[in-house]
Protein backbone atom coordinates (compact mmCIF):
# COMPACT_ATOMS: atom_id res chain seq x y z
CA UNK A 1 0.00 0.00 0.00
CA UNK A 2 1.08 3.48 -0.98
CA UNK A 3 1.94 5.69 1.98
CA UNK A 4 0.03 8.74 2.17
CA UNK A 5 3.26 11.22 1.42
CA UNK A 6 4.51 9.09 -1.65
CA UNK A 7 0.94 9.32 -3.05
CA UNK A 8 0.78 13.17 -2.85
CA UNK A 9 4.07 13.66 -3.86
CA UNK A 10 3.65 11.30 -7.16
CA UNK A 11 -0.18 13.63 -7.61
CA UNK A 12 1.83 16.56 -6.94
CA UNK A 13 4.33 15.55 -9.72
CA UNK A 14 1.41 15.74 -12.55
CA UNK A 15 -0.09 18.81 -11.34
CA UNK A 16 2.09 20.91 -12.95
CA UNK A 17 0.68 21.50 -16.45
CA UNK A 18 3.72 23.34 -17.85
CA UNK A 19 6.87 22.01 -17.48
CA UNK A 20 9.70 25.06 -16.87
CA UNK A 21 13.08 22.50 -15.54
CA UNK A 22 15.41 20.30 -17.00
CA UNK A 23 14.04 17.97 -14.15
CA UNK A 24 10.53 18.37 -14.54
CA UNK A 25 10.74 18.00 -18.30
CA UNK A 26 12.11 14.62 -17.77
CA UNK A 27 9.80 13.37 -15.14
CA UNK A 28 7.09 13.88 -17.68
CA UNK A 29 8.28 10.89 -19.35
CA UNK A 30 7.10 8.84 -16.71
CA UNK A 31 3.34 7.79 -17.02
CA UNK A 32 1.08 8.69 -13.89
CA UNK A 33 -0.41 5.00 -12.49
CA UNK A 34 -3.17 4.21 -13.78
CA UNK A 35 -2.51 5.61 -17.25
CA UNK A 36 -3.20 3.16 -20.02
CA UNK A 37 -0.77 1.79 -22.04
CA UNK A 38 -0.92 4.11 -25.41
CA UNK A 39 0.49 6.14 -27.31
CA UNK A 40 2.07 9.57 -27.36
CA UNK A 41 0.48 12.06 -28.83
CA UNK A 42 2.00 15.55 -29.56
CA UNK A 43 -0.95 18.58 -30.66
CA UNK A 44 1.00 21.54 -31.87
CA UNK A 45 -1.00 24.85 -32.14
CA UNK A 46 -3.23 23.10 -29.44
CA UNK A 47 -4.59 26.45 -28.11
CA UNK A 48 -6.79 27.43 -31.23
CA UNK A 49 -9.98 26.99 -32.52
CA UNK A 50 -9.28 23.47 -33.79
CA UNK A 51 -6.61 22.81 -31.40
CA UNK A 52 -8.66 22.97 -28.14
CA UNK A 53 -11.63 20.62 -29.34
CA UNK A 54 -9.11 18.19 -30.40
CA UNK A 55 -7.20 18.21 -27.21
CA UNK A 56 -10.38 17.22 -26.11
CA UNK A 57 -11.49 14.61 -28.22
CA UNK A 58 -7.72 12.97 -27.86
CA UNK A 59 -8.09 12.95 -24.10
CA UNK A 60 -10.59 11.08 -24.43
CA UNK A 61 -9.00 8.59 -26.74
CA UNK A 62 -8.33 4.88 -25.17
CA UNK A 63 -5.44 4.74 -27.58
CA UNK A 64 -3.42 7.96 -26.30
CA UNK A 65 -1.94 7.62 -23.09
CA UNK A 66 0.28 10.78 -22.75
CA UNK A 67 -0.79 13.37 -24.82
CA UNK A 68 1.42 16.67 -25.12
CA UNK A 69 -0.10 19.98 -25.82
CA UNK A 70 2.23 22.53 -27.47
CA UNK A 71 1.35 26.19 -28.45
CA UNK A 72 2.42 29.74 -28.17
CA UNK A 73 -0.15 30.87 -25.89
CA UNK A 74 -2.45 29.87 -23.17
CA UNK A 75 -1.42 26.35 -22.94
CA UNK A 76 -1.14 26.42 -18.93
CA UNK A 77 -5.07 26.84 -19.21
CA UNK A 78 -5.60 24.45 -21.54
CA UNK A 79 -3.96 21.77 -19.85
CA UNK A 80 -5.31 22.17 -16.60
CA UNK A 81 -8.77 22.59 -17.47
CA UNK A 82 -8.47 19.19 -19.87
CA UNK A 83 -6.05 17.30 -17.06
CA UNK A 84 -9.48 17.56 -15.17
CA UNK A 85 -11.38 15.12 -17.52
CA UNK A 86 -11.40 11.53 -16.14
CA UNK A 87 -10.02 9.48 -18.94
CA UNK A 88 -6.64 8.23 -18.62
CA UNK A 89 -4.35 10.23 -21.34
CA UNK A 90 -1.90 12.21 -18.97
CA UNK A 91 -1.76 15.79 -20.41
CA UNK A 92 1.28 17.90 -20.57
CA UNK A 93 1.61 21.47 -21.71
CA UNK A 94 4.12 23.46 -23.10
CA UNK A 95 4.71 26.95 -23.59
CA UNK A 96 6.50 28.58 -26.02
CA UNK A 97 9.80 27.54 -28.64
CA UNK A 98 11.92 27.15 -25.78
CA UNK A 99 9.67 23.85 -25.08
CA UNK A 100 8.73 22.77 -28.38
CA UNK A 101 11.57 20.09 -28.34
CA UNK A 102 10.11 18.41 -24.64
CA UNK A 103 6.77 18.72 -26.08
CA UNK A 104 7.86 16.66 -29.17
CA UNK A 105 10.44 14.03 -27.03
CA UNK A 106 9.42 10.52 -27.74
CA UNK A 107 5.90 11.50 -29.53
CA UNK A 108 4.48 8.66 -31.76
CA UNK A 109 2.25 10.73 -33.89
CA UNK A 110 2.35 14.74 -33.98
CA UNK A 111 -1.00 16.79 -35.14
CA UNK A 112 -0.41 20.40 -36.73
CA UNK A 113 -3.21 22.50 -36.21
CA UNK A 114 -0.93 25.87 -35.80
CA UNK A 115 -1.35 28.52 -37.83
CA UNK A 116 -3.55 31.51 -38.94
CA UNK A 117 -7.28 30.46 -40.74
CA UNK A 118 -8.71 32.29 -43.36
CA UNK A 119 -11.14 35.33 -43.43
CA UNK A 120 -14.13 35.99 -45.85
CA UNK A 121 -12.23 36.87 -49.24
CA UNK A 122 -9.43 34.96 -48.89
CA UNK A 123 -8.12 31.93 -50.55
CA UNK A 124 -6.07 28.91 -48.25
CA UNK A 125 -3.55 30.12 -50.59
CA UNK A 126 -3.20 33.38 -48.98
CA UNK A 127 -2.08 32.15 -45.67
CA UNK A 128 0.76 30.59 -47.22
CA UNK A 129 3.43 34.03 -46.05
CA UNK A 130 2.61 33.18 -42.41
CA UNK A 131 1.87 29.74 -42.31
CA UNK A 132 4.74 28.18 -44.07
CA UNK A 133 7.09 29.50 -41.85
CA UNK A 134 5.38 28.37 -38.42
CA UNK A 135 5.23 24.70 -40.58
CA UNK A 136 8.81 24.82 -41.25
CA UNK A 137 9.94 25.59 -37.62
CA UNK A 138 7.63 22.96 -36.10
CA UNK A 139 8.93 19.89 -38.53
CA UNK A 140 12.98 21.53 -37.45
CA UNK A 141 11.49 20.36 -34.46
CA UNK A 142 9.93 17.02 -35.30
CA UNK A 143 13.54 15.99 -37.38
CA UNK A 144 15.16 17.35 -33.61
CA UNK A 145 13.17 15.60 -31.44
CA UNK A 146 11.22 12.51 -33.11
CA UNK A 147 12.09 11.99 -36.44
CA UNK A 148 10.45 8.71 -36.16
CA UNK A 149 6.75 9.68 -35.44
CA UNK A 150 3.66 9.75 -37.84
CA UNK A 151 2.80 13.47 -38.90
CA UNK A 152 -0.46 14.63 -39.33
CA UNK A 153 -0.57 18.40 -41.13
CA UNK A 154 -3.67 20.42 -40.80
CA UNK A 155 -2.18 23.82 -41.28
CA UNK A 156 -3.12 24.90 -44.35
CA UNK A 157 -2.68 25.35 -47.12
CA UNK A 158 -2.09 21.65 -46.71
CA UNK A 159 -1.19 21.47 -50.57
CA UNK A 160 1.67 23.17 -49.85
CA UNK A 161 2.83 22.78 -46.40
CA UNK A 162 3.05 18.69 -46.68
CA UNK A 163 5.69 19.76 -49.39
CA UNK A 164 6.98 21.62 -47.09
CA UNK A 165 7.62 19.35 -44.34
CA UNK A 166 9.33 16.70 -46.52
CA UNK A 167 11.69 18.88 -47.85
CA UNK A 168 12.11 20.02 -43.94
CA UNK A 169 12.70 16.18 -43.27
CA UNK A 170 14.63 16.06 -46.31
CA UNK A 171 17.36 18.50 -45.31
CA UNK A 172 17.33 16.56 -41.79
CA UNK A 173 18.00 13.67 -43.47
CA UNK A 174 15.40 11.76 -41.73
CA UNK A 175 12.11 12.15 -44.23
CA UNK A 176 9.79 8.60 -44.21
CA UNK A 177 7.39 9.34 -47.07
CA UNK A 178 5.25 6.68 -45.20
CA UNK A 179 4.84 8.58 -42.28
CA UNK A 180 4.01 12.15 -43.72
CA UNK A 181 0.04 12.98 -44.53
CA UNK A 182 -2.04 15.77 -44.90
CA UNK A 183 -4.77 15.71 -43.45
CA UNK A 184 -7.73 16.27 -45.45
CA UNK A 185 -10.27 13.62 -44.03
CA UNK A 186 -12.30 17.04 -42.81
CA UNK A 187 -13.33 16.76 -47.12
CA UNK A 188 -14.66 13.23 -46.64
CA UNK A 189 -16.29 13.91 -43.69
CA UNK A 190 -18.28 16.96 -45.42
CA UNK A 191 -18.84 14.56 -48.52
CA UNK A 192 -20.85 11.86 -46.65
CA UNK A 193 -22.71 14.00 -44.54
CA UNK A 194 -23.91 16.27 -48.08
CA UNK A 195 -24.22 12.50 -49.87
CA UNK A 196 -26.81 11.08 -47.21
CA UNK A 197 -28.41 14.18 -47.38
CA UNK A 198 -29.25 13.47 -50.95
CA UNK A 199 -29.73 9.84 -50.99
CA UNK A 200 -31.76 10.20 -47.78
CA UNK A 201 -29.58 7.82 -45.01
CA UNK A 202 -27.42 7.71 -42.11
CA UNK A 203 -24.06 9.72 -42.67
CA UNK A 204 -22.09 7.01 -41.39
CA UNK A 205 -23.87 4.91 -44.10
CA UNK A 206 -22.19 6.44 -46.85
CA UNK A 207 -18.36 6.86 -47.51
CA UNK A 208 -17.44 8.78 -50.47
CA UNK A 209 -13.02 9.18 -51.47
CA UNK A 210 -12.12 12.31 -52.00
CA UNK A 211 -8.67 12.54 -54.17
CA UNK A 212 -6.72 15.53 -55.31
CA UNK A 213 -5.67 17.97 -52.54
CA UNK A 214 -7.33 20.29 -49.66
CA UNK A 215 -8.13 23.74 -51.87
CA UNK A 216 -11.13 24.28 -54.25
CA UNK A 217 -11.19 22.50 -57.45
CA UNK A 218 -8.05 20.53 -56.18
CA UNK A 219 -10.78 18.73 -53.48
CA UNK A 220 -12.07 16.07 -55.95
CA UNK A 221 -14.98 13.78 -54.56
CA UNK A 222 -15.60 10.87 -56.26
CA UNK A 223 -19.37 10.17 -56.23
CA UNK A 224 -19.05 7.60 -58.79
CA UNK A 225 -17.66 5.44 -56.09
CA UNK A 226 -19.40 6.16 -53.51
CA UNK A 227 -20.71 3.41 -50.87
CA UNK A 228 -23.12 2.59 -50.99
CA UNK A 229 -23.60 2.48 -54.65
CA UNK A 230 -26.19 5.37 -55.80
CA UNK A 231 -26.62 6.56 -59.47
CA UNK A 232 -26.96 10.48 -59.01
CA UNK A 233 -27.97 12.76 -61.59
CA UNK A 234 -26.08 15.17 -63.46
CA UNK A 235 -27.54 17.96 -61.11
CA UNK A 236 -26.92 16.22 -58.04
CA UNK A 237 -23.36 15.55 -59.43
CA UNK A 238 -22.65 19.39 -59.89
CA UNK A 239 -24.42 20.46 -56.96
CA UNK A 240 -22.66 18.11 -54.73
CA UNK A 241 -19.29 18.28 -56.21
CA UNK A 242 -19.52 21.95 -56.00
CA UNK A 243 -20.67 21.88 -51.90
CA UNK A 244 -18.10 19.75 -51.02
CA UNK A 245 -15.10 21.75 -52.72
CA UNK A 246 -16.23 25.07 -51.25
CA UNK A 247 -17.60 23.81 -47.84
CA UNK A 248 -14.95 25.39 -46.26
CA UNK A 249 -15.45 28.44 -47.68
CA UNK A 250 -19.11 27.99 -46.86
CA UNK A 251 -17.92 27.96 -43.07
CA UNK A 252 -15.55 30.97 -43.26
CA UNK A 253 -18.38 33.07 -45.07
CA UNK A 254 -20.93 31.73 -41.91
CA UNK A 255 -18.33 32.63 -39.43
CA UNK A 256 -17.74 36.41 -40.84
CA UNK A 257 -14.37 37.23 -40.04
CA UNK A 258 -14.52 34.89 -37.25
CA UNK A 259 -12.04 32.05 -38.49
CA UNK A 260 -12.87 29.11 -40.82
CA UNK A 261 -13.96 25.13 -39.89
CA UNK A 262 -12.78 24.31 -36.11
CA UNK A 263 -15.71 22.43 -34.59
CA UNK A 264 -16.01 20.03 -37.52
CA UNK A 265 -11.91 19.82 -38.17
CA UNK A 266 -11.50 18.59 -34.64
CA UNK A 267 -13.87 15.87 -35.09
CA UNK A 268 -12.18 15.03 -38.73
CA UNK A 269 -8.83 15.22 -37.36
CA UNK A 270 -9.85 12.73 -34.35
CA UNK A 271 -11.20 10.52 -37.22
CA UNK A 272 -8.05 10.73 -38.83
CA UNK A 273 -5.64 10.11 -35.03
CA UNK A 274 -8.00 6.87 -34.01
CA UNK A 275 -7.13 5.77 -37.83
CA UNK A 276 -3.43 6.57 -37.36
CA UNK A 277 -3.65 4.65 -33.96
CA UNK A 278 -5.51 1.51 -34.91
CA UNK A 279 -2.81 1.30 -37.74
CA UNK A 280 -0.05 1.60 -35.57
CA UNK A 281 -1.76 -0.68 -33.26
CA UNK A 282 -1.64 -3.16 -36.13
CA UNK A 283 -4.62 -3.55 -37.47
CA UNK A 284 -5.05 -4.48 -40.87
CA UNK A 285 -8.06 -2.56 -42.13
CA UNK A 286 -7.66 0.94 -41.86
CA UNK A 287 -8.28 2.72 -45.42
CA UNK A 288 -8.50 6.76 -45.12
CA UNK A 289 -8.25 9.31 -47.45
CA UNK A 290 -5.11 11.69 -47.22
CA UNK A 291 -2.53 14.23 -48.89
CA UNK A 292 0.42 12.00 -49.35
CA UNK A 293 3.29 11.19 -51.02
CA UNK A 294 2.39 9.29 -54.30
CA UNK A 295 3.02 7.46 -57.38
CA UNK A 296 -0.62 7.59 -58.19
CA UNK A 297 -0.35 10.57 -60.42
CA UNK A 298 2.71 12.07 -62.14
CA UNK A 299 2.63 14.72 -59.16
CA UNK A 300 4.48 14.16 -56.06
CA UNK A 301 1.70 14.52 -54.02
CA UNK A 302 -1.82 13.38 -54.11
CA UNK A 303 -4.88 12.31 -51.77
CA UNK A 304 -6.15 8.99 -52.29
CA UNK A 305 -7.01 6.47 -49.94
CA UNK A 306 -4.37 5.04 -48.32
CA UNK A 307 -3.91 1.68 -45.99
CA UNK A 308 -2.03 2.68 -42.36
CA UNK A 309 -0.02 0.30 -40.27
CA UNK A 310 2.55 -0.06 -37.55
CA UNK A 311 4.53 2.30 -40.12
CA UNK A 312 2.21 4.66 -41.48
CA UNK A 313 1.37 4.14 -45.03
CA UNK A 314 1.29 0.19 -46.12
CA UNK A 315 -0.19 0.94 -49.14
CA UNK A 316 -1.50 3.55 -51.57
CA UNK A 317 -4.55 2.50 -53.60
CA UNK A 318 -4.92 3.48 -57.35
CA UNK A 319 -7.38 5.75 -58.59
CA UNK A 320 -9.82 2.98 -59.69
CA UNK A 321 -12.31 3.51 -62.54
CA UNK A 322 -13.28 7.57 -62.92
CA UNK A 323 -16.58 8.26 -64.79
CA UNK A 324 -16.43 10.80 -67.63
CA UNK A 325 -17.04 14.12 -64.92
CA UNK A 326 -14.23 13.26 -62.62
CA UNK A 327 -11.36 12.84 -65.07
CA UNK A 328 -12.47 16.37 -66.29
CA UNK A 329 -12.13 17.53 -62.38
CA UNK A 330 -8.75 15.53 -62.51
CA UNK A 331 -7.30 17.19 -65.96
CA UNK A 332 -8.08 20.35 -64.23
CA UNK A 333 -6.83 20.25 -60.63
CA UNK A 334 -3.17 18.91 -61.23
CA UNK A 335 -2.08 21.83 -62.57
CA UNK A 336 -3.14 24.28 -59.73
CA UNK A 337 -1.98 21.19 -57.39
CA UNK A 338 1.56 21.22 -59.01
CA UNK A 339 1.64 24.92 -58.46
CA UNK A 340 0.87 24.85 -54.83
CA UNK A 341 3.40 21.47 -54.64
CA UNK A 342 6.31 23.51 -56.10
CA UNK A 343 5.50 26.91 -54.07
CA UNK A 344 6.24 24.67 -50.92
CA UNK A 345 9.43 22.65 -52.14
CA UNK A 346 10.92 26.21 -53.30
CA UNK A 347 10.09 27.74 -49.87
CA UNK A 348 12.06 25.79 -48.15
CA UNK A 349 14.76 25.35 -51.43
CA UNK A 350 15.49 28.95 -51.32
CA UNK A 351 15.19 29.29 -47.53
CA UNK A 352 18.46 26.95 -47.45
CA UNK A 353 20.78 28.60 -50.08
N1 LIG B 1 -6.78 20.68 -43.21
C1 LIG B 1 -8.01 21.12 -43.04
O1 LIG B 1 -8.98 20.48 -43.48
C2 LIG B 1 -8.27 22.37 -42.28
C3 LIG B 1 -7.24 23.21 -41.96
N2 LIG B 1 -7.45 24.34 -41.23
C4 LIG B 1 -6.28 25.18 -40.93
O2 LIG B 1 -5.85 24.93 -39.58
C5 LIG B 1 -5.11 26.05 -39.11
C6 LIG B 1 -5.56 26.43 -37.70
O3 LIG B 1 -6.88 26.87 -37.70
P1 LIG B 1 -7.58 27.39 -36.34
O4 LIG B 1 -7.31 26.44 -35.24
O5 LIG B 1 -8.96 27.75 -36.67
O6 LIG B 1 -6.73 28.72 -36.06
P2 LIG B 1 -6.56 29.50 -34.68
O7 LIG B 1 -5.96 30.83 -35.00
O8 LIG B 1 -7.81 29.47 -33.90
O9 LIG B 1 -5.49 28.62 -33.90
C7 LIG B 1 -4.18 28.46 -34.35
C8 LIG B 1 -3.29 28.21 -33.14
O10 LIG B 1 -1.96 28.06 -33.62
C9 LIG B 1 -1.12 28.72 -32.67
N3 LIG B 1 0.17 29.04 -33.28
C10 LIG B 1 0.50 30.08 -34.07
N4 LIG B 1 1.80 30.05 -34.35
C11 LIG B 1 2.31 28.96 -33.72
C12 LIG B 1 3.59 28.38 -33.64
N5 LIG B 1 4.65 28.93 -34.25
N6 LIG B 1 3.73 27.27 -32.91
C13 LIG B 1 2.67 26.70 -32.28
N7 LIG B 1 1.43 27.20 -32.33
C14 LIG B 1 1.26 28.32 -33.04
C15 LIG B 1 -1.90 29.95 -32.23
O11 LIG B 1 -1.39 30.47 -31.01
C16 LIG B 1 -3.30 29.37 -32.11
O12 LIG B 1 -3.55 28.88 -30.82
C17 LIG B 1 -5.33 27.16 -40.15
O13 LIG B 1 -4.19 27.24 -40.98
C18 LIG B 1 -6.53 26.67 -40.94
O14 LIG B 1 -6.56 27.18 -42.25
C19 LIG B 1 -8.69 24.67 -40.78
C20 LIG B 1 -9.76 23.87 -41.04
C21 LIG B 1 -9.64 22.68 -41.85
O1 LIG C 1 -11.53 26.67 -45.53
C1 LIG C 1 -10.60 26.88 -44.73
O2 LIG C 1 -9.88 27.86 -44.76
C2 LIG C 1 -10.35 25.84 -43.70
C3 LIG C 1 -10.34 24.52 -44.35
O3 LIG C 1 -9.35 24.09 -44.90
C4 LIG C 1 -11.61 23.81 -44.45
O4 LIG C 1 -12.56 24.12 -43.74
O5 LIG C 1 -11.68 22.89 -45.28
Amino acid sequence: MEAGNARLARIAAHMRPVRTEESSIRREYTRAKGASAGFKVALLGACGGIGQPLALLLKLNPLVSTLHLYDVVNTPGVTADISHTDTTAVVRGFLGQAQLNAALEGADLVIIPAGVPRKPGMTRDDLFNINAGIVKTLIEGVAKSCPKAIVAIISNPVNSTVPIAAEVLKKAGVYDPKKLFGVTTLDVVRANTFVAEVIGVDPKEVNVPVYGGHAGITILPILSQVSPPFSFSKDEVEYLTNRIQNGGTEVVEAKAGAGSATLSMAYAAAKFAEAALRGMRGESDVVECAFVASEVTELPFFATKVRMGRGGIEEIFPLGPLNEYERQGLVKLKAELKDSIEKGINFVQKSTK
